[in-house]
């Protein structure tokens, strides 16, 4: 892999006050397992949208669950708006955590419900104890808010439909929804775009990148499709044996600059 010396030197860091997030020599490993990954360190700065590559198994969702405080670190150090993860009391860490927005590559939306309630329950879900009892006495403002976010992923026109009965496009655009309905000021995808035809991928990375711009929000996502890398991330960061081995603006970057990550 030749691209990486040269993009990290080329690129100029984020200051660290604007920065949402960092990551800081981070090791993760799972139990007495060898470490997925070593030495990674990189800073996300606030409005940032920024890909995640590396092939199976180089430990993309594993930064993921690091970032959202799941996986503790074995070594260094992950900060989220400031604050030292491994600094933090299970209560903030939760309080932390509703304050990101997360969609997966599988939505987990409640398929019986409508696609309005789901998004309803993205703003319950984000406001841990009594003030979620306040927006369920609230129900019209919610329903207002969750359809004007529907609106702008294209599916007003199916806020009341079953969730069970949308394709699976359909479904991760209300996914998204309800990831951003509480406007957080840092998104997480992992891999939303996977397990879907490249048309329905397109509209669901488009509308993912559009809306999280809209809010200003930070944006991490990982996928497998360098052209949505590219496309949708300011910066790509690509994992490989075990370490950070790019980090570079998607403006000087083509494809064949990935396709190193993935020998
Ligand atoms: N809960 C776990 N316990 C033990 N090992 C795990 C666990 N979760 C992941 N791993 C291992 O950690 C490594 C990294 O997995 P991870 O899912 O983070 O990779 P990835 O880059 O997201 O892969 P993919 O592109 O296939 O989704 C793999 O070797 C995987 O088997």
């Amino acid at each position: 892999m030749n691209v990486a010396p040269a993009r990290l030197d080329q690129y100029e860091p984020v200051k660290l006050q604007t920065a949402d997030l960092s990551v800081d020599r981070l090791l993760a490993r799972y139990g007495g397992h060898p470490p997925v990954f070593s030495d990674v360190s990189f800073t996300v700065g606030r409005g940032e949208a920024v890909a995640l590559i590396g092939a199976n198994g180089a430990g993309k969702s594993t930064l993921l669950k690091c970032l959202l405080g799941f996986v503790a670190p074995a070594g260094g150090a992950v900060s989220i708006f400031g604050s030292d993860l491994s600094g933090l009391r299970a209560g903030d860490l939760r309080r932390l955590r509703s304050g990101i927005g997360f969609v997966a590559q599988k939505h987990n939306l409640v398929p019986r419900l409508t696609a309005l309630s789901n998004v309803v329950h993205g703003l319950l879900a984000a406001r841990p104890g009594p003030r979620s009892w306040v927006q369920a006495l609230a129900p019209v403002d919610s329903r207002r808010r969750a359809l004007a976010t529907l609106d702008r992923v294209g599916l007003a026109d199916l806020a009341m439909r079953r969730v069970d009965s949308l394709s699976g496009g359909q479904s991760q655009r209300v996914a998204i929804a309800r990831a951003v309905v509480p406007e957080p000021r840092l998104v997480l995808a992992d891999e939303p775009a996977a397990s879907l035809d490249p048309a329905a991928g397109e509209v669901v990375m488009d509308v993912l990148a559009r809306v999280v711009r809209e809010t200003g929000a930070t944006l991490v996502f990982t996928t497998h499709n360098l052209a949505h890398a590219l496309a949708h991330g300011r910066r790509v960061v690509g994992l490989r044996e075990g370490t950070l081995a790019l980090d570079a603006p998607s403006h000087g970057l083509a494809i064949g600059d990935l396709r190193g990550l993935y020998d």
